[in-house]
């Protein structure tokens, strides 16, 4: 069954970007395939850039995207399926590259979250069966082709993606935005400072991240903090953490949680695992009761940066737009501007709701409020801060895997 539902690609979804101003001399064109493996989904991406001769960054003509679920680390016991998805996948690439082009093809990938947090072993044996499906295919196997990604790299690449896409990273260019990504594992948090404090206050070496691009060099403010992200962060409220791994009595096991409907009881999957879950049936729920609950998942776990929101707009994606998608907030093709309130005044809402039928969203109270928590009790955002909140950007991904392949040609000596 997992095999079919692997090579049924229908619920993946699909993005072609209208050809923009293709030169005559196609030999301007080059082509680039990433393979994104998060906590919750594996995702390819293949790129078509035009390059230009002047010392700007490529231009992006055309990005094809394709997601499949559950991600690698599902697998972990049975790693020929890591190989299997990701040789399904690669057939879009085929479709998507012209076959004289596929030697020169870089194809990549980057682990996050979900295998950061498997013991080092068993996330190297699902590499390596992706690295063996990498080399029998017809494309370009760059060095440390597959690898898993730390997560300040993932946050700076995020930031270069979106700034790349809405203009911000030319020569010319003053201003920037900013990036906060909520991943099913972890959550980053990057962006330009304009005071020197900021990057004289950050708590260790890990808060600042250079890289060097058109002919300067970027400071940033960048964070990833493992164990923050949506899912996850389900985990430490449920108080699921410490069961984690150990599969032994997974099914007698019931985890409540204040942020659950009173009377819900269902089952609950991430990272291969199932929980059996429920409201607290006896106790209080609501708003209140819930934000405590998650707020252990951040008090003094998230740094609030010096300056946060001076002039610079932050773009929210990943679990911020899926979540705020399922709680009616913004559409889920055009995304929109929130203000931080917004998401408080759904969680609470989300919160007291109370319905006879199973509820379609279980976790919206939780997941809204824990948005809430991280945004407000975390970074320190005001409740007035507007968020852009966009899955994608003139239709190409709201991902660090356009910036990874950026730094692939480009070098841009991250560190
Ligand atoms: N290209 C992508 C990649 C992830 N995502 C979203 O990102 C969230 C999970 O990210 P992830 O599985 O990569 O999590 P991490 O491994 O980064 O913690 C989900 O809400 C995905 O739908 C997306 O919308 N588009």
């Amino acid at each position: 069954q997992v095999i079919n539902s692997l090579l049924d690609l229908s619920s993946s979804s699909r993005t072609v970007l209208p050809s923009l101003s293709r030169p005559a001399n196609y030999s301007h064109i080059f082509y680039a395939v990433m393979f994104d493996a998060g906590s919750t989904g594996t995702r390819i991406h293949v790129f078509t850039f035009i390059h230009t001769d002047s010392e700007e960054l490529p231009v992006l003509d055309n990005e094809m995207f394709y997601s499949t679920k559950p991600g690698l680390s599902a697998y972990v016991d049975i790693p020929e399926m890591a190989a299997q998805t990701v040789r399904t996948m690669l057939k879009v690439a085929k479709n998507a590259v012209p076959r004289l082009e596929w030697k020169r093809t870089p194809v990549l990938l980057r682990a996050t979250a979900g295998l950061r947090l498997l013991p080092a072993g068993k996330a190297q044996a699902l590499l390596d069966q992706v690295q063996h499906v990498f080399d029998e295919s017809p494309f370009f196997v760059p060095d440390n082709s597959v690898s898993i990604m730390n997560g300040t790299k993932e946050g700076i690449l995020a930031w270069i993606t979106m700034n790349f896409l809405t203009g911000h990273l030319r020569k010319e260019t003053k201003s920037t935005v900013g990036i906060l990504d909520l991943g099913g594992g972890s959550t980053q948090i990057t962006f330009l400072p304009k005071l020197k404090k900021t990057i004289e206050d950050v708590p260790g070496a890990d808060y600042i991240a250079r890289f060097d691009a058109l002919n300067r060099t970027f400071e940033l403010y960048s964070h990833s903090y493992l164990g923050n992200g949506q899912m996850v962060a389900r985990l430490a409220v449920l108080g699921a953490l410490d069961a984690e791994g150990s599969c032994v009595g997974l099914e007698w096991r019931v985890f409540r949680s204040s942020c659950l409907p009173k009377k819900f009881r269902g089952e609950w999957s991430f990272g291969g695992l199932t929980y059996q879950v429920s409201g607290d049936p006896d106790g209080y729920t609501g708003y209140k009761t819930c934000y405590q609950e998650v707020l252990k998942a951040v008090k003094g776990i998230i740094h609030q940066p010096f300056e946060l929101e001076d002039n610079t707009v932050f773009y929210a994606f990943s679990y911020y737009y899926d979540v705020a998608v399922d709680a009616g907030l913004i559409g889920d093709v055009h995304g929109g501007r929130l203000q931080v309130r917004d998401f408080k005044k759904k969680a609470k809402e989300a919160c007291s709701k109370t319905t006879k039928r199973p509820p379609a969203f279980p976790f919206l109270c939780m997941d809204m409020t824990y948005i809430t928590c991280l945004l407000k009790d975390g970074f320190g955002f005001k409740e007035s801060t507007v968020l852009q909140l966009s899955k994608k950007v003139n239709n190409v991904e709201s991902s660090w895997a356009l910036g990874a392949i950026l730094d692939h040609f480009y070098n841009l000596n991250i560190r």
